[in-house]
């Protein structure tokens, strides 16, 4: 029972949700009394294993987790409040660890601070340098603290900074406040008085702004550097010293400012960051500790909407820190009365200052799917990622364990484990990077990325990048952590891998093989623990549509035959085409196909799934198998060879079948083809004027389709659909509800709507017949509607064509009247229309270059037409010339299928 309730307790502390843990919410939880449960809570405090708070209802914190959370030691066991628990945490940090950062951007510059002050036998001069409102002050004061700490300092040393910036219009005042000055020495000087320099013996004189020093006092200092004396100002007989540390700062760049003697007189300049290179994390703790001084002040908890929290976070201050802390000031001065039911003051987007709000830009846009409004205590889950990379191992690991112990079964188990990796990764990305932060490792993990989905077909988004950064990061920071972590678990981690590997073969190869780049590169050493974290993530990795189309899985019984033989093929194919599924040897049919269905469901959106199984009846498989608008087919008996080749006919993109029927001439095996997949239905655009226009064509189609409609546009080339009519393989995939189009292929069994149609005449009451079973009535009339719009000639042409298309018409329809004068009949409204598109296009192909060089039988269609080729050279002399093109022969053979298709012409029985 202790067990149960410690871990329920400790749980609840290491996501800071303390106030969970009362009496009557464990008692619920455990199903024992409240009486019993709080017994053995009172056990626990005394035992030190808890602390209490005693609010109101009273709740109980894991002291082991907070003290290593805080780290530090807690002698007391009950508390009035949290806060109070808190304070007492805060308080006991001690000088440098009270800089956020200090184990972080600001490790290094620490370092340099505690060396140079403590440098014997009494410390070197320091310059802080960057810019306002980085901490530089801060840090000199931690200086001291931390210098006092190591007993550096006399007892009586005191902390004396000046801001030299104050005295910018009277120098000498300065250098009398430092140095001190003589009865007599300036008007007003009454007195011997001491100087600043004399206050601070024994202790640390911090100068800030030291850039405004004049010159003269510079000198005076750096005398004061070399020998430890001084003269008080108006006396120069009398030699006085002090021991000093000195610490001095600027925004400027000290070898633009100081004088060269001086600056030889300080060894060491630290450079201060700004608030844009402290990263995401500590920009969260700032944040997160000036609000918690704030509830201090205003006794009050404060909630923050997720929009004005996600601006304080990608806003560049100018005043850096200093400006952020006056920001959240101001936001708290601003929402005073702003509470909600809970009594918490609630800081909006409209608390910020005009200045900020004016700001917002795009580049503010972040990404968080966290709740409208966030508790500032919350924020702490945010804070040490680094803790939170082993919480999320443990988390994990209880759901594996609870999976094995069949408290959940194994999907249960999957989704648990997905959802909390999603959410971890989501956290790490609330806020969206620069782009010119991108650094060495970022581009280094980007590089990985990017090889390891070209192999393995799916898509990387800047926000995988991140989020694999952002977690490898907390990786590096933790690796000792999560090494003993996973020494300590070592047996279930390794069962755990190999339940992942079963179930996800495609993502634990991927995770395998972004681990060898990460070793080989960036010389890091990916744990198996880890490894399992990248399967979940790249569990949502879009697949790119290649993958999504046709899919290969290899069944196979034993240990590990059908990820050997998948791994073999996919590396010898150069490209990831296998999943596998490894099946104990003794298992029985329904197993198989209740992993295969669990593996279906997993696919998504697949056309073509080829199944490739060691042994087993076809039947039994296919007859258990739910399909959902897939073909599926199922090849038995397989090998390394005969996956290979299978995987080979995929690649080439070949008929199912035909790779299936190559397969089973030369080896034992047999297959079936199980045809579920209802065909996509389409309209297919096909114009004798080229793919080109027919693309153009496409787009003013897919412009006019309703918004939900399930048809689709595609495009086909119009040769080839003459050639093969219904023969040609689109028709496998596709069922083509009509084809529309500049000239009529003539397919029997296929509609053909002539653009012209679409434009001229009323005609779209045939597109009734051909759509009426694949859309509403509404949807009908919506797309009639929208090609009306769409269709208008001046419209098409300007779609269709990059030539200017009023002048193109204008010497298109000349062309066409000639035509007509020649051949001495005039043609119908639907050929006129159709020629203006028609020879419109086929003139931009020319100049364009691209023209079309087949006609069919063409030798033996110039030999019948020549009366006709004459007089379309004769029509379209001045066509050419102005467009500087020559109509090719087989051009004119479609021109010639136009008019052949006249009904004039047709009446009249021509022949030319
Ligand atoms: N690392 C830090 N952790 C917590 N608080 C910080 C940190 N750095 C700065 N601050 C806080 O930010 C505010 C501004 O810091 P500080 O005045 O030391 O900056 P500065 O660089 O001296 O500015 P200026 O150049 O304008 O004098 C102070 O309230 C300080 O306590």
């Amino acid at each position: 029972m202790n067990e149960e309730i410690l871990t329920i307790i400790k749980e609840n502390s290491q996501s800071h949700k303390y106030e969970n843990n009362t009496a009557t919410n464990i008692s619920e939880l455990v199903h024992v009394s409240r009486n019993e449960v709080a017994t053995i809570l009172k056990t626990l405090v005394a035992r030190h294993v808890l602390m209490k708070i005693e609010e109101r209802p009273a709740y109980y914190i894991d002291k082991q987790v907070f003290e290593n959370e805080y780290n530090m030691k807690i002698e007391q066991d009950v508390f009035k409040s949290l806060d109070l628990l808190l304070n007492q945490s805060r308080q006991s940090v001690r000088d440098f660890d009270k800089l956020i950062g200090h184990d972080g951007s600001l490790s290094d510059l620490i370092n340099q601070c505690k060396a140079t002050i403590a440098y014997p036998p009494d410390g070197l001069p320091m310059m802080l340098y960057g810019p306002t409102g980085t901490g530089k002050s801060f840090i000199a004061k931690l200086a001291y603290e931390y210098a006092k700490n190591q007993n550096l300092l006399e007892a009586q040393g005191k902390f004396i900074a000046v801001n030299c910036s104050e005295y910018a219009n009277n120098p000498e005042l300065l250098t009398a406040n430092l140095f001190g000055y003589v009865k007599g020495a300036f008007t007003g000087a009454e007195k011997d008085k001491a100087g600043l320099i004399e206050l601070a013996n024994g202790g640390v004189l911090f100068l800030d702004e030291v850039h405004n020093l004049k010159a003269e006092c510079q000198e005076k200092l750096f005398q004061f550097m070399d020998q430890s004396i001084y003269h008080r100002v108006g006396d120069n007989e009398t030699w006085y010293t002090s021991k000093v540390r000195l610490i001095l700062a600027t925004t400027e760049n000290p070898e633009k400012v100081l004088l060269k003697t001086l600056q030889r007189r300080i060894p060491m300049t630290i450079t201060v960051p700004s608030l844009q290179q402290r990263g995401m994390q500590e920009k969260v703790q700032l944040i997160y500790s000036m609000f918690k001084e704030e509830e201090e002040r205003l006794h009050k908890k404060i909630s923050i909407s997720t929009k004005a929290y996600n601006i304080l976070l990608s806003h560049e201050f100018p005043g850096n820190i200093g400006g952020l802390k006056s920001c959240v000031q101001s936001c708290c001065i601003n929402s005073l009365f702003q509470e909600n039911d809970e009594g918490d003051m609630l800081i909006q987007l409209k608390s910020l200052p005009n200045s900020i709000l004016n700001d917002i830009t795009e580049k503010s846009a972040v990404y968080t799917s966290a709740s409208e409004y966030i508790k500032i205590d919350d924020l702490q889950n945010f804070i040490h990622k680094e803790k939170n990379i082993i919480r999320l191992n443990e988390e994990l690991m209880k759901h594996y364990k609870e999976c094995v112990q069949r408290i959940i079964n194994e999907e249960q188990c999957i989704e648990r484990c997905r959802d909390t990796v999603w959410k971890y990764f989501d956290s790490t990305l609330i806020y969206k990077e620069q782009e010119q932060q991108k650094d060495f490792y970022q581009n280094g993990i980007q590089h990985i990325l990017d090889l390891v989905a070209g192999q393995y077909k799916f898509e990387v988004t800047n926000n995988d990048i991140l989020s694999v950064c952002s977690y490898l990061n907390a990786y590096t920071k933790d690796y000792h952590s999560f090494r003993n972590w996973s020494v300590k678990n070592n047996e279930v981690v390794e069962t755990f891998y190999s339940f992942m590997k079963q179930h996800y073969h495609r993502e634990y190869s991927i995770s395998e093989e972004i681990g060898k780049y990460l070793s080989s590169y960036l010389d890091m050493d990916v744990l198996p623990m880890a490894m399992i974290t990248f399967i979940f993530y790249f569990q949502s990795l879009k697949k790119d549509d290649t993958y999504q189309k046709r899919a290969g899985v290899i069944l196979a019984h034993g240990f590990s035959t059908a990820s050997s033989i998948a791994d073999a093929v996919n590396k010898f194919l150069g490209k990831y085409v296998f999943d596998a599924i490894d099946m104990p040897v003794n298992v029985d049919m329904n197993s198989v196909l209740q992993q295969l269905n669990s593996y279906m469901k997993k696919l998504g959106k697949t056309e073509e799934l080829f199944l490739l199984v060691d042994m087993g009846s076809l039947e039994e498989i296919y007859k258990g198998l739910h399909l959902d608008n897939v073909n599926v087919g199922i090849i038995n008996n397989i090998s390394t060879k005969t996956a290979l080749e299978i995987g080979n006919g995929i690649l080439q993109n070949r008929a199912m079948e035909d790779i299936f029927k190559d397969v089973v001439a030369y080896s034992s095996t047999s297959y079936h083809i199980e045809r579920n997949r209802q065909k996509e239905k389409v309209i297919l655009c096909s114009c004798a004027s080229g793919v080109g226009t027919a693309e153009k064509l496409k787009q003013i189609m897919e412009d006019s389709l309703p918004l939900q409609s399930e048809i689709s546009v595609r495009v086909y080339d119009y040769n080839e659909l003459v050639e093969k009519g219904m023969n040609s393989t689109l028709f496998d995939d596709y069922h083509v509800l009509c084809v529309i189009g500049t000239l009529n292929p003539n397919i029997e069994q296929m509609n053909f709507v002539p653009i012209e149609d679409l434009i001229i005449n009323d005609c779209l009451g045939e597109l009734d017949n051909y759509l009426e079973d694949s859309m509403t009535i509404e949807q009908l009339q919506d797309f009639k509607k929208n090609i009306l719009k769409n269709f208008s000639l001046s419209n098409i042409m300007n779609s269709l064509t990059i030539l200017n298309p009023n002048k193109l018409l204008e010497h298109v329809a000349d062309a066409i009247d000639r035509l007509q004068i020649a051949l001495d009949f005039n043609f119908s409204n639907n050929t006129c229309f159709g020629l203006y598109v028609h020879i419109s296009c086929l003139i931009e192909r020319q100049v364009m270059q691209k023209e079309i060089e087949i006609y069919p039988d063409m030798n033996i269609f110039e030999k019948e037409h020549a009366l006709f080729i004459s007089y379309i050279k004769e029509s379209f002399k001045d066509v050419e010339n102005f467009y500087r093109v020559t109509i090719p022969i087989a051009e004119i053979g479609y021109i010639y299928d136009y008019v052949r298709n006249d009904k004039n012409f047709i009446e009249r029985g021509f022949c030319i």
